[in-house]
């Protein structure tokens, strides 16, 4: 029996996108790569492991609705049932929602509620907290106020960098998500 097929949405560096490919006993395939910035270096990780890349320049489209028209229809030719955001830094409109309704996973840097938006990390180091984390929710149509799945606390110590401390929420990261999105695949949503 085939595996169910699996998207990633990533914008940049593409580590957790990597963890996925890593990971032998996923639970799903990974079957495309879908990129919102040409030349990012998790293409080239695509590239490697010889998974399809889509990329599209939102700049291109009059509206959001435009280009989510276009990925879903992308999305529905490869026979993709889950889609896990990496690192994907454009918000999610409510076309692609409700083409995939709760089957659009996120990954954030922070212990959520806190510290929402894209520059969880800068904010939490700022706020000098004794602990932030990693959280992985679903999305609705705010940002970062999905339901939550998953979370893991990391530590903050007095020496930290944002440097040290992003390196250890990526080392939690890379073992939470793929571990999430194995149960999730394996229990169809449900943990
Ligand atoms: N509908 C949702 N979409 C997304 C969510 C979410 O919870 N609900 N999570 C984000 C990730 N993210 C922070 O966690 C985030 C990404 C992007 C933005 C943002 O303001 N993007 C702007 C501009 C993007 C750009 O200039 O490159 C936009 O897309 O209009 C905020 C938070 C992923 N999507
Ligand atoms: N607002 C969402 C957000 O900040 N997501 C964060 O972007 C990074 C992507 O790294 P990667 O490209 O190396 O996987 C990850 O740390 C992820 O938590």
């Amino acid at each position: 029996m085939s595996r169910v097929k699996a998207a990633v949405f990533a914008s940049g560096a593409g580590s957790n996108f990597q963890a996925m490919l890593d990971e032998s006993d996923l639970a799903c395939e990974i079957v495309l790569l879908i990129c919102d910035r040409p030349g990012a270096a998790v293409i080239e990780r695509a590239r490697k492991h010889q998974i399809p890349v889509y990329q599209f320049d939102p700049k291109q489209y009059a509206t959001k609705e435009a280009y989510e028209r276009e990925l879903v229809t992308v999305l529905k030719k490869a026979r993709v049932e889950w889609i896990f955001l990496a690192g994907y830094m454009r918000i999610v409109g409510s076309y692609l929602l409700h083409a995939y309704q709760g089957k659009i996973v996120n990954i954030h840097p922070s212990l959520l509620p806190d510290f929402p938006g894209k520059d969880a990390i800068t904010q939490a180091f700022a706020a000098k907290v004794d602990k932030t984390g990693v959280t992985i929710h679903f999305i609705d149509e705010g940002i970062d106020t999905g339901p939550i799945i998953a979370q893991q606390t990391v530590d903050m110590y007095p020496d930290d960098t944002i440097r040290s401390l992003t390196k250890r929420i990526q080392q939690v990261e890379h073992k939470l998500y793929p571990k999430i999105i194995k149960q999730l695949v394996q229990n169809e949503g449900e943990l």
